[in-house]
């Protein structure tokens, strides 16, 4: 159950400290647990790419409420209505897709605060994130608690990256390499020179404006890297390629001959 306390990620990206999380795409109560219990300190429940709906992602985030880690979640698109019933369900934490511009990162923000500064609907009583009315000062508090992300992942979006980092309340952008690459020309290709060269160029352009920058890291090498690059919000893998790693190097250590049909390129 959220009520107001601390967002340990706004107020770690603020301080420089580096946050690690893991990509939840199984939509999974039982797989969020585990994983909660692992040591990262967030997960991300995905919105835009996994089959979550707002039953889904409630249960997720009753399933890790217990560990205290924090939770991330992606709405599917920059909806004001959507990102107002995530934040009712508790979420603390977004990740916004496809930011292409300053008036696109003003309408999320506001869309995260409540009338006269924002267009946040008003359901304080109801909603989970209040304490089902229990947190008296929630709607006046709230946005104390709520940490903005948005993602660069698109040409335009790079173009944009100075206006965007410019508005007031977002908290950090975040690359998205595969949207990126396909962006760039290089679908299915985000190790590509030129997607990597603009990733270079977006993240000391992210660090040049004051800004925490986040990706989503290929592997764990390259999420070394990142983490080494002063890269602060990185996401090292998902609950999906864990599992299928996982079956699959189980499998080849009993059937030697199993090999690994694995088809994609990325292990994400
Ligand atoms: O463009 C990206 O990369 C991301 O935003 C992350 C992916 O959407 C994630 O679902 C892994 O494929």
């Amino acid at each position: 159950m959220s009520a107001l306390r601390p967002n340990r990620i706004a107020e770690a990206l603020r301080a420089g400290r580096p946050q690690i999380g893991l990509w939840q795409a199984l939509t999974s109560p039982a797989a969020a647990e585990i994983c909660a219990g692992c040591g990262f300190d967030w997960l991300l429940f995905d919105g835009e790419h996994a089959p979550n709906t707002l039953q889904t992602l409630l249960a997720q985030l009753q399933a890790v409420a217990a560990s205290g880690i924090e939770s991330v979640a992606r709405p599917p698109s920059q909806d004001r209505a959507v990102i107002a019933q995530y934040l009712d369900l508790g979420v603390r934490t977004l990740l916004v897709p496809m930011v292409e511009s300053a008036a696109q990162a003003r309408a999320i923000v506001a869309a995260t605060r409540y009338p006269p500064v924002g267009t946040r609907g008003v359901a304080s009583s109801t909603s989970r994130a209040s304490g089902f009315g229990t947190a008296p000062d929630y709607l006046a508090r709230a946005h104390e608690q709520i940490c903005v992300i948005l993602q660069i992942e698109s040409r335009p979006g790079l173009d944009a990256i100075e206006e965007i980092a410019a508005v007031e309340g977002v908290d950090a952008l975040f690359i998205g390499p595969s949207d990126l690459a396909a962006s760039l020309g290089h679908l299915g290709d985000p190790r590509h020179g030129e997607v990597q060269a603009a990733i270079a160029d977006a993240l000391r352009r992210i660090a040049a404006c004051g800004k925490p920058a986040g990706i989503f890291a290929l592997d764990p090498e390259d999420a070394r890297a990142r983490l080494g690059q002063g890269v602060l919000f990185v996401s090292v893998g998902t609950d999906i390629g864990l599992l299928r790693a996982g079956a699959t190097r189980l499998l080849a250590q009993v059937r030697p001959d199993a090999g690994d049909r694995r088809t994609d390129a990325v292990p994400t």
